[in-house]
């Protein structure tokens, strides 16, 4: 049985801890933060949930990263979230600082975890973390695709007023506005998309889904944490249960789409070591075009984190 250890036991680090606790997949779950006491009376609190709902995952909190010493998979949260009016990409000159620092304090205890970054910027965080750490590619890695498509599938779900169960998606890119969710690989129960919703309507859903994380920071004061939480703890599972899911996930790519030297959205097979494979999409024109502009925006912000 794994140990899994979250940094930041805020909004979206203290839902990954729960939700992943209610698998009762992994023995132990360490919160840290550096508020004081705060990650120690979210774990307890959490733990007080488990004689209800039946798990057996311990969780401690702490704000020493002794606590965390030989964790399989880390979750990185830590960071600041935006307010309504900025972009993920206004936070990285606080974010980059906390991410790197918080990478090289894991690596002081844990030889050789799985990191999995969710701080934003998503791309460029995943990028210092790998830095920072000195990891292979195949084990840092960040998580927005997951969340990003299960926008995307959820809003087709409330236009066709079917189960969210039954459609599938995949989508590429950077987590931002310029991401590319694929109505070519969008199938409601193995039906094309394409078939079910007007092209105009799905344009909609679609440009709704690249700004669905602000949507939810206009409405909230603060960005989203249960649907985040559940994707990051969905792929702590698919790794401790070595699963090989094919999930889109933020990814090194080493020469895949005709990109090098970025962290992006890319469909992957996740299971027990992390990545085992970069899935490469056979994408028309426009697609590759939509990836190409992403890929441009990421790495603009990627240069902007190399001069800080
Ligand atoms: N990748 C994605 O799809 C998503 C990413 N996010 C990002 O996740 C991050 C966290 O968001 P929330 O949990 O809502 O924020 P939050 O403010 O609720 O929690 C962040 C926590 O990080 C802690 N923290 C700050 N610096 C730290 C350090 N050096 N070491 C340990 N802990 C530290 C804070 O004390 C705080 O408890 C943000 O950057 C947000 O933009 C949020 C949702 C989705
Ligand atoms: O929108 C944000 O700032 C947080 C996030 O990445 C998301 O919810 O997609």
């Amino acid at each position: 049985m794994s140990k899994v250890t979250v940094v930041g036991a805020g909004n979206v680090g203290a839902t990954v801890a729960n939700v992943l606790a209610h698998k009762d997949l992994v023995r132990e779950i360490v919160l840290l933060d550096i508020k004081g006491d705060f990650a120690k009376g979210k774990s307890l609190d959490s733990f007080q949930q488990a004689p209800i709902d039946y798990y057996s995952t311990r969780m401690t909190g702490s704000e020493d990263y002794a606590d965390t010493a030989d964790s399989d998979i880390v979750v990185i949260t830590a960071g600041i979230p935006r307010r309504p009016g900025m972009s993920r990409d206004d936070l990285i000159s606080t974010n980059a600082n906390i991410v790197s620092t918080v990478t090289k304090s894991i690596m002081q205890y844990s030889k050789n975890p799985i990191i999995i970054v969710v701080s934003n910027p998503l791309d460029v965080m995943t990028y210092a973390a790998q830095e920072a750490s000195g990891l292979p590619d195949t084990q840092v890695f960040g998580m927005a695709g997951i969340l990003d498509t299960a926008r995307y599938r959820a809003f087709l779900a409330m236009e066709l007023e079917v189960s969210p169960k039954d459609i599938q998606a995949m989508l590429l890119g950077g987590h931002g506005d310029t991401m590319v969710p694929l109505p070519r690989y969008t199938t409601v129960a193995g039906i094309p998309i394409t078939e079910l919703v007007a092209e105009d309507r799905l344009n909609e859903i679609v440009e709704r889904t690249k700004k669905g994380g602000g949507e939810l920071v206009k409405l909230m004061g603060t960005s989203a944490w249960y649907a985040p939480g559940a994707a990051a703890a969905q792929m702590v599972a698919a790794i401790v249960r070595d699963e090989d899911r094919i999930f889109p996930c933020c990814a090194k790519l080493n020469g895949e789409y005709g990109l090098k030297d970025i962290f992006l959205g890319v469909p992957v097979k996740l299971g027990k070591g992390g990545i085992k494979q970069v899935l490469e999409l056979k994408l028309d024109e426009a697609e590759m075009a939509l990836m190409k502009e992403s890929a441009e925006h990421v790495k603009a912000v990627i240069d902007v984190y190399k001069n800080m």
